[in-house]
């Protein structure tokens, strides 16, 4: 007995180290990739715990990208369906690219798909209450449910329209001012167009301008000339005014989910990151900012007293706050002004609303510049199709660039959003376990849907056509496909044709183009994008000759943060007619 006392007593520090050992060993084999049966992947990756996350990281370092990598996975591999392990401890993501695949699942297999671990995890710390990263349910569908007025034509084209058109016009008055000053010089235009984007869906969304784009002008006004480069091919530089506070706290926010997109823990990265002070503070001014904005609105609301009709409602906010005012009204409670759902909703209105469209309008705007037989026939078309204003040598109205039809304008937009790729993911968490491609899916699988690449704007991988679904099959002839030689091409050509009454007409069903998701949890502000695109481009098409720019000042690479963004969006600006 003594003996096994004392044995004991001295082999505990070798059994210790055993355990540790033992359960070191466990946990690696936990860590280590676990490939789904039957889908490709990369065997060196499936060897270590980090899996492809070096391989990721590389990438985006030198590129600045993350989706194109995901794409170029399949592409590798040659399969239109692979694995890739980016998160440790985890399921392997399933990336698919496959236009066909992709939209069966977005508008036929809801049950079994719905929004994706990953959208929740990169979009919900910062979005809290807003029903974007939430499953479909009641509680996503009750959040959800308060911006129901915001896509009607009542608000879209009675209150959007005008302050999308007031916000343009001062980026028309910014632009005839930066081109005089730039003396034909190129200059970086992302700035402008997002700013413009975040005017417009600002005042959309509180009924105020907030005029980021007008103090740029402001200070330029004060600029009497600039020092300019000496070859008439170098990028000028204009002078920043300062933001206001507001508009830097906002941006700090979306910022911080480029950082969530980004990072293999997004939950780790966003614990240190949202604590850093300056975030902080800037989610708190936020909310505040915020808070305060539907204060004002219920204040102004209450003293119209006009709670039961429509005439006060000023903004999406209104709107939003005459929705609360029902509901509370219904569940007999009182008005949760602060309540975060409110503040959440709204914000992510703003978010939404501010970094999706002006990516597309950045792309739009190079391929334009690079494409000008494309511009000079999209100029033509806009002022074939709103003669009035070029009879009376003035600028459209905002009724006149809402309800003109202009089968050319609208192939363009279809064709920036295509070549574009704002969007460059549809990401999906599967409910069951289920098929797709022929492959058996584990139940709580990520899969990404890529709109960048194969069968979207590069030729597509073969797929064996009976591996596909049922709804699939049968859905095959709903949409046509692209031509392979010409499918990486601008040319919004590709989306007219002639109808029986020999009519030039949009083909929305001409080719694979999901640009704003599909089924139930498809885009909210669809309606609100087009028609701030449309009122954009028409303004700056209108009033301006985009000239093309030097290649080093034209590349095609992207920055991945919120949505997939071009790096460079130079213009070299001349006034239209001359
Ligand atoms: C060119 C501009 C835009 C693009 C490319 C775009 C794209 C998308 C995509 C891909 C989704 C996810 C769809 C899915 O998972 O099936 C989405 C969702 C959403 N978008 Fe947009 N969007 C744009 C503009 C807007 C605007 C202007 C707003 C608001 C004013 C908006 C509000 C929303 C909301 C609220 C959702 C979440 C819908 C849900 O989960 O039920 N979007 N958008």
């Amino acid at each position: 007995m003594a003996f096994s006392f004392v044995s004991f007593f001295s082999s505990t520090p070798a059994l210790v180290v055993g355990l540790v050992v033992a359960a070191l060993v466990l946990l690696y084999h936990a860590a280590l990739p676990k490939p789904i049966p039957g889908i490709p992947y990369n065997h060196e990756s499936s060897k270590s715990v980090l899996g492809d996350i070096p391989s990721m990281n590389a990438y985006k370092k030198e590129t600045q990208e993350i989706f194109t990598w995901m794409t170029a996975q399949c592409q590798k591999l040659n399969s239109p369906i692979v694995q890739v392990f980016v998160r440790p401890f985890s399921t392997p993501w399933v990336i698919i690219t496959d236009a066909r695949e992709c939209q069966d699942v977005l508008l036929r297999r809801s049950r079994e798909f719905d929004r994706s671990r990953f959208t929740t995890d990169v979009v919900q710390p910062i979005l809290r209450e807003h029903h974007f990263s939430f499953p479909s349910g009641p509680k996503q569908k009750a959040h959800r449910a308060l911006l129901s007025d915001l896509m009607t034509p009542g608000f879209l084209h009675e209150i959007a329209a005008p302050q999308l058109y007031e916000a343009t016009l001062d980026l028309l008055s910014l632009w005839r001012k930066k081109a005089v000053l730039a003396r034909d010089h190129p200059f970086e235009a992302k700035e402008d167009i997002s700013n413009v984007a975040l005017d417009t869906i600002w005042a959309a969304a509180v009924g105020k301008q907030v005029g980021t784009t007008a103090s740029q002008l402001d200070l330029l006004n004060h600029v009497p000339a600039l020092q300019l480069p000496e070859r008439v091919t170098s990028a000028v530089v204009f002078p920043q005014a300062d933001y206001p506070s507001d508009v830097i706290a906002i941006r700090d926010v979306i910022n911080t989910m480029g950082v969530g997109v980004s990072s293999p823990l997004p939950k780790v990265t966003y614990l240190f990151y949202k604590n850093l002070p300056s975030i902080k503070a800037a989610f708190q001014k936020k909310d505040l900012m915020l808070t305060r904005a539907l204060r004002e609105s219920q204040a102004r609301l209450e003293k119209e007293n006009d709670n039961d009709n429509n005439d006060s409602v000023k903004s999406a906010m209104d709107y939003i706050l005459k929705r609360e005012i029902v509901i509370a009204k219904k569940e007999n409670r009182p008005l949760q002004l602060d309540r975060t759902v409110l503040q959440d909703e709204l914000f992510g209105f703003l978010l939404a609303g501010h970094e999706t469209t002006s990516t597309t309008m950045s792309w739009g705007i190079k391929f334009l510049a690079d494409h000008q037989d494309v511009q000079k026939k999209l100029r033509q078309a806009l002022q074939s199709g709103i003669p009035a204003a070029v009879a009376q040598r003035r600028q459209p109205t905002y009724h006149e660039i809402v309800n003109a039809t202009i089968p050319y304008f609208e192939a363009v937009i279809e064709e920036c959003l295509r070549c574009g790729g704002p969007a460059a993911v549809h990401a999906r968490l599967s409910l069951v376990e289920t098929e797709l491609l022929g492959v058996r899916i584990p139940k709580g699988t990520d899969v990404f849907f890529m709109t960048n690449g194969p069968s979207f704007i590069a030729p597509p991988i073969p797929i064996e056509e009976g591996s596909r679904s049922k709804t699939c099959q049968s859905s095959k002839h709903k949409i046509g496909t692209w031509d392979s030689s010409r499918i990486s091409q601008f040319d919004p050509e590709r989306w007219l044709k002639i109808d029986n009454e020999g009519k030039l007409v949009i083909n929305l069903q001409a080719g694979p183009n999901i640009p704003f998701g599909g089924g139930p949890r498809g885009c909210f502000g669809k309606k609100f994008a087009y028609l701030e695109m449309r009122t954009v481009f028409t303004i700056i098409f209108w009033n301006f000759e985009l000239l093309p720019v030097a290649p080093k000042l034209s590349t095609y690479s992207a920055v991945d943060l919120v949505t997939h963004q071009p790096q460079q969006c130079f213009v070299r600006l001349a006034a239209y007619p001359s």
